[in-house]
């Protein structure tokens, strides 16, 4: 049995019921590294306070460890760690006494299980009379991690740990996911970073409490059906604007400093005669100056993707 199941899980908040988790199903494998990837508001934390027992679910069921997110509340408490998005650590205790607080609330302590700490513990070791919250973004959060890990979780559920830390960090705590699956830990890591999607097993993309797919990365990659230019030129606005009309064209948005523009596969016309055809079709519209390749879908262009065909097939129902 895979150690994270949902079936259906739907929530909404308030009196005038807002969903935001929208029959959610998937199962994480065991010993996976599975990504939750969407924007803010997309549903992830919500998910995660269901699946850890913070929170119940409108409908739908979960289990965890095979234990039901209702029933078996307490057992699935002992046998997960939690890392919340936000900072919850107690900032007023010194590194070593919020380590030591989160191991005695779970019947552990620091050295029973130092093993699966020690290759992240060692980094922030230095600071360990520090108060938490005098520690740096990347500190605090190798601290929580720590805290998490520290009464020896089979599943570790990760809300999006990297927001707000600098690049060299995010990189680092990636590094420490990996070693930790060879711990054999499942581990659920949520994101709003589309380039963290490549680091993971497995990803579910969501937006607006909908999952959009489940696959690996790779997989979701190479089903992507179009193809894909980067255009450029200094008129950027005309020129995502005169893309969007391009016979033919799936899609033309924003990314980074170019255009992308998806368009449908056809068979018989060379891939230079197409660029031409944009081109001059781009000097048609009074944008000369633009510069074109084609390019690789990445997880930004399948979510782009995903998502208007989700919010086209939803506008076809109503
Ligand atoms: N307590 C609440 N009351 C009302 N609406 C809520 C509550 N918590 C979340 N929501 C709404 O539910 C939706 C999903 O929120 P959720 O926090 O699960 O998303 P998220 O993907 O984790 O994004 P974020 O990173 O912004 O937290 C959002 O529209 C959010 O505004």
């Amino acid at each position: 049995m895979e150690p994270v199941i949902l079936h259906s899980i739907t929530k909404t908040y308030g009196k005038e019921k807002k969903l935001a988790v929208d029959k959610v199903s998937f199962a994480v494998k065991q010993g996976e590294l599975f990504g939750l990837i969407g924007p803010d508001g997309a549903g992830k934390t919500s998910i995660f306070r269901i699946l850890t027992t913070l929170m119940l679910a409108d409908s739908g069921s979960a289990t965890v460890e095979g234990f039901d997110v209702v029933k078996d509340f307490k057992e699935i408490r002992n046998c997960i760690g939690y890392m919340p998005g936000r900072f919850s650590l107690y900032q007023d205790l010194t590194v070593e006494e919020n380590l030591k607080f989160f191991a005695t609330v779970f019947g552990s302590s620091i050295r029973e299980n130092y093993s699966l700490i020690h290759d992240i513990y060692v980094q922030i070791e230095p600071f360990k009379s520090r108060r938490a919250g005098k520690l740096s973004g990347g500190m605090k959060q190798k601290l929580a991690l720590c805290c998490a890990l520290i009464h020896k979780p089979s599943v570790l559920f990760l809300d999006e740990p990297t927001t707000g830390v600098d690049p060299v960090s995010r990189k680092e705590f990636w590094q420490m996911l990996k070693q930790l699956k060879q711990q054999n830990i499942t581990i659920i890591v949520s994101t709003p970073y589309m380039d963290e999607a490549t680091l993971c097993d497995r990803i579910a993309l969501i937006q607006n409490g909908s999952i959009l797919s489940v696959d690996t990365p790779e997989a979701i990659v190479s089903s992507y059906p179009d193809l894909l230019y980067a255009v450029k030129a200094e008129n950027y606005y005309r020129l995502i604007t005169e893309l969007g009309r391009y016979p033919g064209a799936s899609a033309a948005y924003a990314f980074g400093e170019h255009v992308h523009l998806a368009l449908k596969r056809d068979k018989g016309h060379l891939q230079e005669a197409k660029k031409e055809k944009i081109l001059s079709y781009l000097a048609g519209a009074g944008i000369k100056d633009a510069t074109l390749k084609e390019t690789k879908p990445t997880i930004e262009d399948c979510f782009i993707r995903l998502l208007s065909r989700n919010e086209y097939e939803r506008e076809t129902r109503q």
